[in-house]
């Protein structure tokens, strides 16, 4: 059987990065940079008052305090937008609003709270030091730094500074373009009448849920039945132009696995067991002619969910520009003890409150009454039969539960 190591690696090397796009900054969230950001202008821009009150010449306030006020004549307001060159006279004082540029001469800010509020004349009681209340020209970012690095995952947080930074378009990897087919007689799109033996074709769904989710994007979704025509014709040329196309189902021992029986008989792609539960029948590779990427998932939701998790999305990470071995993972503690198999790494699902994980419910691959409330996977390893209350587990989150991706 083939470890789950070698098996992510046999998938990570059926990708790579996609190619680099520009996009306008405001579309930037959730893609990768394939380019430095380098700021356009300084940040702040221009000398500016960080409060609302009065532009005043330190010098010209030695002594002020509550009790001993210094009254300076207003010369006018100053407002956040003004573009006109103020200059500040010497004894004199201007009205400024927070963001406001701060006019030629003027080296401090006395809050409005420390004044009068006068519009003609003010009474200040505020003696600043040189730069008080005085965001200064380039503190914060210069015109020419890099600001944001090739291979940043975009946040909010980088949005705004790429803004600030009067960066109107970014170098970004094109999104992943993923096809999912699910494949199988049985299955009947959500909303049917269910006849007897009939099930929802829920995979289908789930898979374009687990695509976005990451990041990608669905070029193309198609439910085939098991007709080996019919799913060959799919497979040599699929809808969407895909970087990947996933299967779900059709990959075991039966008679009716028309993925594994088509695709071995064209070639390119490898069907193994893996060491893993769930999740032991797969199969990845390129399509022996068109050259198309393919991991092929199991049919049941449980193994085809976990598996997406384990395989599939580090190389949508690695399609994205971003490192795919960065899981998010983290140490738990067991609140309750569970049996697994010794042979196989067991991704037990699992909810975890507080550093501490419980199952989630039933652990059969069929089960998504007991899925959906997982947060996270346990990756008990092979050679473990029984996990103990109180162990150390080592867990990586479900997508949507991430903590510190990146
Ligand atoms: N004799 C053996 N039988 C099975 C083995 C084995 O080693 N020997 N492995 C079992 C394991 S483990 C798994 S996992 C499944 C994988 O089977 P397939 O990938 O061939 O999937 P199917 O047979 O098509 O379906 C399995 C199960 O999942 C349901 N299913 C399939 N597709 C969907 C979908 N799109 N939405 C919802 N549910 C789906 C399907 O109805 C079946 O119940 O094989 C075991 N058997
Ligand atoms: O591995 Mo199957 O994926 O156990 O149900």
């Amino acid at each position: 059987m083939r470890s789950v190591e070698e098996h992510r690696a046999a998938v990570l090397a059926l990708v790579g990065p996609t190619p680099a796009q520009a996009v306008s900054v405001g579309a930037a969230l959730g893609r990768v940079l394939a380019a430095d950001v380098t700021a356009a202008v300084d940040l702040p821009g221009f000398d500016n008052s960080a409060m609302d009150g009065y532009a005043v010449r330190a010098a010209d306030l030695a002594g002020a305090h509550e009790s001993a006020p210094v009254v300076l004549p207003v010369d006018g307001d100053v407002a956040a937008g003004d573009t006109a060159r103020h200059v500040l006279a010497t004894g004199r004082t201007m009205r400024i609003m927070t963001g406001a540029p701060l006019p030629d001469g003027c080296d401090a800010v006395v809050p409005v709270e420390r004044s009068d509020g006068g519009a003609d004349r003010a009474a200040l009681t505020l003696e600043p030091e040189v730069g008080r209340h005085v965001r200064r020209r380039g503190e914060d970012v210069r015109a020419g730094d890099v600001v944001l690095p090739a291979g940043t995952l975009v946040g909010p947080g980088h949005v705004a500074l790429a803004a600030a930074a009067n960066v109107p378009e970014v170098t970004v990897h094109r999104r992943p373009r993923v096809t999912v087919v699910s494949t199988g007689d049985e299955l009947v799109p959500v909303g049917s009448s269910l006849e007897h033996g009939q099930i929802v074709d829920s995979n289908h769904l789930m898979l374009r849920a687990l695509v976005e989710a990451a990041g990608a994007e669905v070029a193309a979704g198609v439910h085939l039945r098991d007709d080996a025509d019919a799913v060959r014709a799919f497979l040599e040329a699929p809808d969407g132009d895909p970087d990947l196309v996933i299967t779900t189902g059709g990959v075991s021992m039966g008679a009716y696995d028309t993925v594994k029986e088509v695709l071995s008989e064209v070639g390119g792609v490898e069907f193994v067991k893996v060491a893993m539960r769930p999740g032991m029948p797969q199969g990845c590779g390129t399509v022996a002619g068109s050259g198309v990427a393919v991991v092929t998932l199991p049919g049941n939701p449980v193994s085809s969910f976990v598996s997406f998790h384990v395989f599939v999305l580090p190389a949508l990470r690695a399609m994205a520009g971003l490192d795919p071995a960065v899981d998010g993972g983290f140490e738990a503690v067991a609140g309750e003890g569970w049996s697994t198999v010794p042979e196989k790494l067991e991704a037990t699902r699992v909810v975890e409150e507080d550093g501490v994980v419980r199952r989630s419910g039933g652990q059969g691959s069929h089960m998504l009454g007991a899925l959906a409330e997982a947060t996270a996977l346990a990756l008990v390893p092979a050679g473990t039969e029984h996990v103990e209350a109180g162990a150390s587990v080592h867990c990586v989150p479900l997508l949507g539960h991430d903590r510190t991706r990146g």
